[in-house]
């Protein structure tokens, strides 16, 4: 079979780790990256391939099966999900909880008109612990459900440091409390506020000139990333910044601890170990963009959750070849 063609729309850790892990998948194959940025800036890893200027993205709609989506949750998806959904089917990896039904609505009107899929918030959170969250539920009835993360980069975080005015260059770790984690692996099933389970801890190069007090307060109070959690702000230099700040580690786990029958314990754990979480990140976005390429042959048009995807439809082998090897 012909392979799947695939874009990237946007040019950052996640577009990286998208084009590495597309090419560890032979039934797909990147035919370009469009970027807002002067395209002869943008660096790929594989100088083969052209990178295109995302003005003139409209004039590729019959060049691409899937586009990627590999823009800032905060600042990009917003407006790109809903204005690329008008030409491509897209798969992106939308990660601000408190509002994925505003984007879903966002994404499904422009889909639909044009007879596109949209896929969102795939990842691992959203994504892979949304499922797992689900499924927790679903089979432990009475139970309670927890997810943590880290300590490691959150990119959606980060992504939204970056994008205060000041900000020169930003990271967040995310850091979980571990009296909340060794109480919920007790079976304790306590109630715990979103304060009480992580700490988020910024490193931020500020631009010459811009005021570190106002940085950090527009950061520590910032609606959905920061305010509902105890942030604290450290500013450092370039050098410190290179130094200590270049890998992007990360990882959790979400758990289901409940109860069934004669009031038997029951534990639900699925974790994550992460050296790059855009690479993994991206790992899922492309597994998905085959399942969202294949839904879309099937006629199905408008935006989808990772709940509304059979498991089977990520997967490059047949129903028959799933069966006999993993069921
Ligand atoms: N669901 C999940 O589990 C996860 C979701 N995510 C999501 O992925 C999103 C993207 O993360 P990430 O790739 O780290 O964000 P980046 O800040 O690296 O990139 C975001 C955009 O910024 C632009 N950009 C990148 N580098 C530069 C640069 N040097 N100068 C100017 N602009 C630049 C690019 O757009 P352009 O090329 O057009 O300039 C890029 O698409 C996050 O916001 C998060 O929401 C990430 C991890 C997990
Ligand atoms: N969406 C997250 C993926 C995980 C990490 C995270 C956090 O540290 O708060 N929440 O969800 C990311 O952008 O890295």
């Amino acid at each position: 079979a012909n392979p799947i063609r695939v874009a990237i729309a946007g040019y950052g850790n996640l577009g990286r780790g998208v084009e590495a892990a597309l090419a560890q998948n032979p039934d797909m194959q990147l035919v370009g990256v469009f970027s807002r940025r002067d395209p002869a800036s943008v660096t790929l890893l594989n100088s083969d391939v052209p990178v295109y200027a995302m003005a003139d993205v409209e004039q590729y709609q019959n060049d691409v099966d899937v586009m990627i989506l590999c823009g800032g949750s905060k600042t990009d998806l917003p407006e790109q999900g809903p204005y690329l959904a008008q030409f491509f089917n897209t798969v992106d990896s939308f990660d601000t909880h408190a509002t994925v039904n505003d984007y879903h609505a966002a994404l499904d009107a422009p889909a639909q008109k044009a007879g596109h899929l949209a896929m969102m918030s795939v990842g691992w959170d959203p994504g892979l612990f949304s499922l797992n969250r689900a499924f927790g539920e679903a089979v432990l009835a009475e139970g309670k459900t927890y997810s943590f993360w880290g300590k490691g980069l959150s990119q959606g975080h980060s992504q939204a440091v970056r994008s205060v005015e000041g900000v020169k260059k930003g990271v967040q770790y995310t850091l979980p409390s571990e009296d909340a984690i060794a109480r919920v692996r007790n079976g304790e099933q306590p109630e715990l506020s979103t304060r009480e389970k992580h700490v988020r801890e910024c490193y931020v190069v500020l631009e010459d000139g811009a005021d570190a007090d106002t940085v950090r307060e527009t950061i520590v109070n910032m609606p959905h990333y920061f305010a509902e959690y105890d942030s604290v702000v450290n500013f450092i230099d370039d050098d410190t910044f290179a130094r200590e700040h270049s890998d992007m580690p990360h990882g959790g786990f979400v758990i289901r601890s409940g109860l069934t029958g004669a009031g038997n314990k029951q534990s639900i754990e699925y974790s994550l170990t992460l050296g790059s979480n855009p690479e993994f990140t991206a790992s899922a976005l492309v597994a998905y963009t085959r399942a969202a390429h294949r839904l879309a042959r099937q006629g199905e048009t408008g935006a989808r959750s990772v709940f509304d995807v059979a498991p089977g439809l990520l997967s490059p082998k047949d129903p028959a070849q799933l069966r006999k090897e993993l069921l």
